[in-house]
C-alpha cells in the first residue's frame, strides 16, 4: 500500500478551472495538492482557444486583404500559415507547460504529475511514474478533469490518422484539400481559418445546420458568408465509410450515405464532432456518483458530493473557459467559506469566432419557448443597417433579441456581425441585469456603430 499524504486540498485536472482554483486555494494559506496527467493549463492554452483564435487572427486578416481590390485599391494575397504556425508555437512555449507550472508552484501548489483518480470521499489516489501516492484532503477533492475529442463510430475512421484538435494546432501548412466532420464552434471556425489560408475546404454536418445549438438566423448568415468563400458544406449527410490511402497514397476518401452515395476526396481530415468528459476511470463510483452519467452535476455552490466539488467541462454547464473560471472562482470561495452569490447561468455567454462572429447570451427563442417564456423576439439585418452598408464585403449578419413579454426584459440574444462577440456584451448586460426593454430603447446608440442594429432589434421587438 502506498503512503498516505494528509492535505487540504487535492486538486484533479489543472485545466482553466482547475489552475485557478489551485493557485488561489494555495495563495488563501491552504496546503493544496495539484495533479495534472499532462500538460498544466489543459486544453485552452495548448490545443483549443488560444492556436485557434492565432490561426482566425491570420485568417481574418487574409480575408481583409483580399477586399483591398473592391474597396481600395490592389493587393496580391499569398497565404502561409507558417507566420501563424510560429506565432502558435512561441504561444504555447513549443508545447511545454514551464508558464503554467512555475505560477502554480510559486503560489505554493505541490504539482503531482500522473493520472488521478478518487478513492473514496476526500481521497485521490495518482499514478505516477515513480509510484502510485495516495493523497487525503481534509477540506476536499476540486474535480476539474475536462474533456477530450469524441471521434463518430464511422467505418474505417479510427484507423486512419485523420486529425483532432489536438493535431491540427500543429499544421504549418495548409493542406490542399481540407475536410471537416462537424459544423459546430470548432469545424466552423477552423473550416473558415483554412479556407482563408488557401484549403479547398468541405465540410460535413449530420445536422440541418451550423452552429445548431444557435439561433437558425445567425447559421444562415454564417452559412452565407461560408458560400461566398466558397467553402463546401454540405449538412443532414452521413459518412457511411472512411478510407486512407496511406500517407504517400493520396488522402482520405469519404463515402457519404445515399443512393448513389457521393464520394468526398480530401488530403487532410479534421475530426470536430464533439467532446467527452474526461470520466471514465476516474472512480467516480467510489463517491457514490454515476460513472456513466456523462457530466458531474453541480448545485449552485459547485458541490458534487461528501467532500467534492467539481468545474469546468465535466459539469456540463457550458463547455467554455470563462465558464470554467467562473466556476473555480465560486469553488475558492466555498472551500474558504467566504461569502459568495450563488452560480447563476441565466447570462451564460459564448461566441464562436467565426466571420461573422456569432456572440450569443442566455436563451436562444427555442429555448426561451420550451422554458414557458412568454416570447417575443425581435430581428434586423446587419446589411440594412448604416455601418453594415458601409462595411460592404463581409458584412452578413443579424441581431436577434430575445423578451419574455410578461416582465418585459430580454431573456437571450445573438449579435451575427463583423466583431458580433463584443457588441454582443451589450446585450449580456442587459440579460444578466434584467434591464427593462423601456430602458434600453431610451439608450443612446452611436452612430454609426454596429450596436445600432441591436437598437433596430429592439425597436422591432413587440413588448
Ligand atoms: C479547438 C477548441 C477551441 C476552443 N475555443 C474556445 C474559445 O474560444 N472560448 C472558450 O471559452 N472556450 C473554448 N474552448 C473550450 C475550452 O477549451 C474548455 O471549455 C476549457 O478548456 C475547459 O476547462 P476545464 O478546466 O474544464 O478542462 P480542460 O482544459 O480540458 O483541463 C482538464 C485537465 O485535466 C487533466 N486531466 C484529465 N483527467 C485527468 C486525470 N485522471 N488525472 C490527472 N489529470 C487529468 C487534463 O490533462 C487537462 O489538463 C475551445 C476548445 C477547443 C477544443
Ligand atoms: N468559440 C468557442 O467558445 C469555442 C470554440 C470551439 C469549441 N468550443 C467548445 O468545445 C466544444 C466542442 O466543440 P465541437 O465543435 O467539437 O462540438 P459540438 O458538439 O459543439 O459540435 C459537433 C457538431 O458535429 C456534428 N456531428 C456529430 N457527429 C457527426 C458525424 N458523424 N458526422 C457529421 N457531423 C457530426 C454535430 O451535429 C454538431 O453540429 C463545444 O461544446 C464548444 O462549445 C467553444
Amino acid at each position: 500500500m502506498s503512503a498516505e499524504h494528509a492535505v487540504d486540498v487535492v486538486v484533479l485536472g489543472l485545466g482553466a478551472g482547475g489552475e485557478y482554483a489551485a493557485i488561489k486555494l494555495a495563495r488563501a494559506g491552504l496546503v493544496v495538492v495539484g495533479v495534472e496527467r499532462d500538460l498544466v493549463g489543459g486544453e485552452c492554452p495548448f490545443w483549443g482557444c488560444t492556436p485557434s483564435k492565432l490561426m482566425i487572427r491570420g485568417a481574418h486578416v487574409l480575408a481583409e486583404a483580399r477586399h483591398v481590390d473592391e474597396l481600395a485599391g490592389r493587393a496580391v494575397v499569398e497565404p502561409d500559415l507558417g507566420p501563424t504556425a510560429a506565432r502558435i508555437r512561441e504561444a504555447n512555449h513549443d508545447w511545454t507547460d514551464d508558464g503554467h507550472s512555475g505560477p502554480l508552484r510559486e503560489a505554493g501548489v505541490r504539482l503531482v504529475r500522473g493520472r488521478g483518480r478518487l478513492d473514496g470521499p476526500g481521497r485521490v489516489v495518482v499514478e505516477t511514474t515513480a509510484g502510485t501516492e495516495t493523497y487525503v484532503a481534509g477540506r476536499g477533492v476540486v474535480l476539474a478533469t475536462g474533456t477530450e475529442a469524441d471521434a463518430p463510430p464511422v467505418p474505417g475512421l479510427a484507423g486512419t490518422p485523420y486529425w483532432t484538435n489536438r493535431e491540427v494546432v500543429h499544421a504549418t501548412a495548409a493542406p490542399a484539400r481540407l475536410g471537416v466532420l462537424g459544423g459546430g464552434p470548432i469545424g466552423a471556425e477552423l473550416a473558415q481559418a483554412f479556407a482563408r489560408f488557401g484549403s479547398a475546404v468541405t465540410l460535413l454536418e449530420a445536422g440541418p445546420r451550423l452552429l445548431g445549438p444557435e439561433e437558425p438566423e445567425a447559421s444562415a448568415a454564417v452559412a452565407a458568408a461560408f458560400a461566398r468563400e466558397g467553402i463546401d458544406v454540405r449538412t443532414g449527410v452521413e459518412v457511411e465509410q472512411v478510407d486512407h490511402g496511406g500517407r504517400d497514397g493520396g488522402g482520405f476518401r469519404l463515402r457519404l450515405a445515399g443512393d448513389p452515395g457521393a464520394e468526398v476526396e480530401v488530403d487532410e481530415l479534421l475530426v470536430a464532432t464533439g467532446r467527452r468528459p474526461n470520466l471514465r476511470g476516474i472512480g467516480l463510483e467510489t463517491v457514490g456518483l454515476d460513472p456513466d452519467a456523462g457530466r458531474v452535476a453541480v448545485d449552485e455552490r459547485l458541490r458534487a458530493g461528501e467532500r467534492l466539488w467539481a468545474v469546468g467541462d465535466v459539469t456540463g454547464e457550458g463547455p467554455f473557459t470563462h465558464v470554467a473560471k467562473y466556476q473555480a472562482v465560486g469553488v475558492v470561495a466555498n472551500v474558504l467559506g467566504r461569502e459568495v452569490r450563488p452560480a447563476d447561468y441565466r447570462a451564460l455567454t459564448r461566441v464562436t469566432f467565426t466571420d461573422p462572429e456569432v456572440g450569443a447570451v442566455g436563451l436562444t427563442e427555442q429555448q426561451a419557448r420550451e422554458a414557458g417564456v412568454d416570447v417575443r423576439v425581435g430581428l434586423a439585418d446587419v446589411p440594412r443597417s448604416s455601418r453594415g452598408w458601409m462595411h460592404g464585403p463581409g458584412n452578413e449578419g443579424v441581431v436577434k433579441v430575445v423578451a419574455d413579454a410578461a416582465r418585459g426584459v430580454l431573456v437571450g440574444g445573438t449579435v451575427a456581425a463583423p466583431y458580433g462577440g463584443e457588441v454582443m456584451g451589450l446585450l449580456s448586460t442587459a440579460v444578466h441585469a434584467e434591464v427593462p426593454v423601456e430602458v434600453l430603447r431610451g439608450m443612446h446608440f452611436p452612430f454609426p456603430t454596429f450596436q445600432r442594429t441591436i437598437e433596430a432589434a429592439l425597436k422591432a421587438l413587440d413588448v
